[in-house]
């Protein structure tokens, strides 16, 4: 059996009682360790677990699986995924792969907590968020912003958008992979404020281009809410513009931005503004602009 197991948000301990005891009897344990981190190290879950982990990296998750399923039609193998394995990751392809095998795997699943849910604790209704979008590192001659219609798509629906943020691990370092060296640069991942500042760059860049491009659902003015380390001790919140919270340093990863949508409700403004950099500024952003109105 492959069990794909959910580790929630934070750290060893956000595992379930089942997940454990599956953990310490499987004759393999892999952590999938590309998708998101855990705010721990690997040695640290080894020793709670009892248990030696193997790190499982894109590519072998993606081009080796079979060294993963490998025997699981009779044994246990243990596959774990920080937070929900089934949500914002790819493992539907995994499992798939264990359907599609022959003999066939059989698999099991066990849920944990996931950003898509953790980040209620903003106060933003998970009821009123759209499609959940991902914001890239923009490199030097790659800005793509496809994520810019999506945003736009929610925004017309008065609805926020959940802007889930880029990880870098495990990256070969092209200048000298010129030189014919494989090594790695060393893990990112990006900080709410980087994606505030990304934001703000793509909406200029459109109102500086063709006409009809830019549409100001991410100028200087929205309101949004930044999250860091959601679910665990150290967990922040942080409210106000874009343009003041592509100023703000909420600390270690990981982090996600949420864009709050035109129809924020009376009550999620009141437990929203709690967390405002300057909350008489974003009181009167939400009564000129937000409050109900629907599209601008
Ligand atoms: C591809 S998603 C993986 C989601 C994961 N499977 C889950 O269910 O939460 C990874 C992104 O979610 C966000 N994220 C995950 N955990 C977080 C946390 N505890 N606090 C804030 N953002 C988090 C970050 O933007 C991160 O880059």
């Amino acid at each position: 059996m492959l069990y794909i197991i959910g580790l929630g948000l934070a750290d060893e301990r956000d595992i379930s009682v089942k997940g454990l005891e599956i953990v310490k009897r499987a004759e393999r344990v892999y952590l999938e360790a590309y998708t998101a981190v855990l705010l721990v190290d690997k040695d640290v879950l080894e020793a709670y677990y009892g248990r030696s982990i193997i790190i499982a990296d894109r590519e072998t998750v993606e081009s080796q699986s079979d060294s993963i399923l490998a025997g699981a039609d009779t044994v246990d193998v243990a596959f774990l995924v920080v937070g929900d394995p089934f949500s914002a990751t790819t493992h539907a392809d995994l499992a798939l792969r264990c359907r599609q095998n022959s003999p066939q795997i059989p698999t099991r699943t066990l849920p944990n907590a996931s950003i898509l849910t953790a980040v209620g604790a903003t106060g933003l209704s998970l009821y009123s968020f759209g499609q959940t979008v991902s914001m890239v590192f923009y490199e030097e001659n790659w800005r793509p912003d496809s994520w810019y219609p999506k945003v736009k798509e929610n925004a017309d629906l008065g609805l926020h958008t959940l802007i889930l943020l880029d990880i870098k691990v495990k990256e070969p370092n092209l200048k000298a992979l010129e030189r014919g060296k494989y090594v790695f640069d060393p893990p990112r991942f990006m900080t709410a404020a980087q994606c505030a500042e990304q934001m703000l760059e793509t909406e200029e860049t459109r109102a500086a281009s063709e006409e009809g491009k830019s549409t100001g659902v991410a100028g200087k003015e929205r309101l949004a809410v930044a999250v860091a380390r959601l679910g665990s001790e150290g967990e922040k919140i942080v409210a106000g513009t874009l343009e003041e919270l592509a100023q703000q340093d909420l600390g270690k990863p990981l982090h996600s931005l949420v864009l709050c949508g035109w129809k924020m409700h009376e009550m999620e403004w009141e437990f929203v503004r709690d967390f405002a950099v300057d909350r008489e500024k974003f009181d009167e952003i939400w009564k000129r602009d937000y409050a109900g109105k629907g599209v601008q």
